[in-house]
């Protein structure tokens, strides 16, 4: 029985109850070794109440690979204890709602905040893929909207038992691994729950799908709006193949870049098998590749069955440059600061960064200038030698 008092791990002690997961009570508490305010969680055993010593053994080791990540859009793990009554976490104490409470409450989000919120998602999904980490249960309720207005994802592999089939992707639905790529499908069906209220793809994920990305027609006749970019990029994070969608770094960058009113760079073609060479051993002995980086969207085929949102082939006209404080308009009773400008510090991607199509226009070159000149220069040495033959040519004849 836990309560108000109990000692966790000869060093945390629980002072009160702060919400209700699935696993029991969410309990404040205090470090008696830093005098730090923290958040004591039981880890949630799988349905039925009890877990094999090898469930237990996995929720351990995931817990601890998820104390390796720190980010501040990521709830941090401070340590994880293995008490008599199971699993639990000690974590940064985040004083929050989770966003399914504040979706339930307040309905849906506005293409914008939906955007700025899932930039910040998907950057600490991004860190996190970068060490290794896969979340396995990107969803609503476990995504904390802090009440100082910032956004935080929890329960970094531990929540895998219960995830909501309407978020899983449709490989782990099938018994497939998590990868960073489920990840990828199970935040873009966050979002699209954000943005529309309903699931893409029904409660047990497997209806059709077919309003998926609905709004999201290309039109070439005007610049593509944030809630027509939003949609083609949620219909490629919700392609059934997971090659086909893109890295969760690339959904930072493109999340990003359309929170901040520009358009997102197309992504690369599928890389060609390259023949082999001398550097082909090294590079396979490679521990962990490293993740794409090129924001996504567009150039690609549409997914196969899932999505039914046709994704143009030619990038649209940019979205004209805007603020966005000026467009943002936040759901009651939560905000979200922007996001950090350019993102470029912690995996290289300089969102704020001039390859969009808005900039394919450059200025002449200190090369294209050069060669002018040159030719400038034989114009006046043929001219010049034509003179001189002439001078000559009379002076003989003189
Ligand atoms: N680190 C934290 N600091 C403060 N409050 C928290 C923290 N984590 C969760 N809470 C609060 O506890 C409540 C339940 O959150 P939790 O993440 O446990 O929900 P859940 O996902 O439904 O449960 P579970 O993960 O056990 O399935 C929410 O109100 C949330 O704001």
């Amino acid at each position: 029985m836990t309560t108000e008092g109990r000692l966790l791990g000869d060093r945390y002690r629980l002072s009160q109850p702060i919400g209700r997961g699935r696993g029991g009570f969410i309990w404040l508490a205090q470090d008696q070794h830093v005098h730090r305010t923290v958040a004591a969680k039981p880890v949630a055993l799988p349905k039925g109440g009890t877990a094999t010593d090898t469930q237990l053994e996995v929720a351990v080791q995931r817990a601890r690979d998820a104390a390796r990540l720190k980010h501040q859009c990521a709830v941090t793990v401070y340590d994880v204890l293995v008490e008599s009554d199971g699993i639990w976490l000690i974590m940064e104490y985040v004083p929050s709602r989770t966003m399914a409470d504040f979706l339930a409450g307040h309905g849906k989000l506005s293409a914008q905040d939906t955007v700025v919120l899932g930039a910040q998602l998907a950057a600490a999904l991004s860190a996190a893929a970068e060490l290794g980490i896969t979340h396995r249960a990107v969803e609503p309720a476990n995504v904390l909207l802090a009440d100082d207005g910032g956004v935080q994802v929890t329960d970094f592999g531990i929540g895998a038992l219960h995830h909501d089939p309407a978020f899983r992707a449709p490989e782990v639905i099938a018994g497939g691994a998590a990868t960073s790529a489920a990840d990828v499908f199970s935040l873009g069906a966050t979002l699209y729950f954000a943005l529309h209220g309903v699931t893409p793809f029904g409660p047990l994920g497997t209806d059709p799908g077919s309003d998926l990305g609905g709004n999201a027609q290309p039109d070439t006749a005007t610049p593509a709006d944030t809630a027509t970019l939003l949609s083609r990029l949620l219909g490629d994070m919700l392609a059934t193949n997971p090659p086909q969608r893109p890295s969760m770094s690339g959904c930072w960058g493109a999340l990003t870049a359309i929170a901040e009113g520009r358009q997102p760079s197309p992504r690369p073609a599928p890389p060609q098998p390259q023949p082999p060479s001398n550097g082909a051993e090294s590079a396979a002995a490679t521990p962990a590749a490293p993740q794409q980086v090129t924001p996504p969207v567009a150039a690609t085929p549409p997914a196969q069955s899932h999505p039914t949102a046709p994704i143009p082939t030619q990038p649209a006209p940019p979205a004209p440059a805007q603020p966005m404080a000026a467009t943002s308009q936040h759901a009651p009773g939560w905000h979200q600061p922007m996001p950090p400008a350019g993102f470029n510090g912690m995996n290289g991607i300089n969102t704020a960064s001039t390859d969009h199509p808005g900039n394919v226009a450059q200025p002449a070159t200190p090369l294209s200038q050069n060669r002018a000149a040159i030719r400038v220069l034989l114009v006046i040495a043929v001219l010049a030698a034509a003179m001189v033959g002439i001078l000559f040519t009379e002076f003989l004849l003189v």
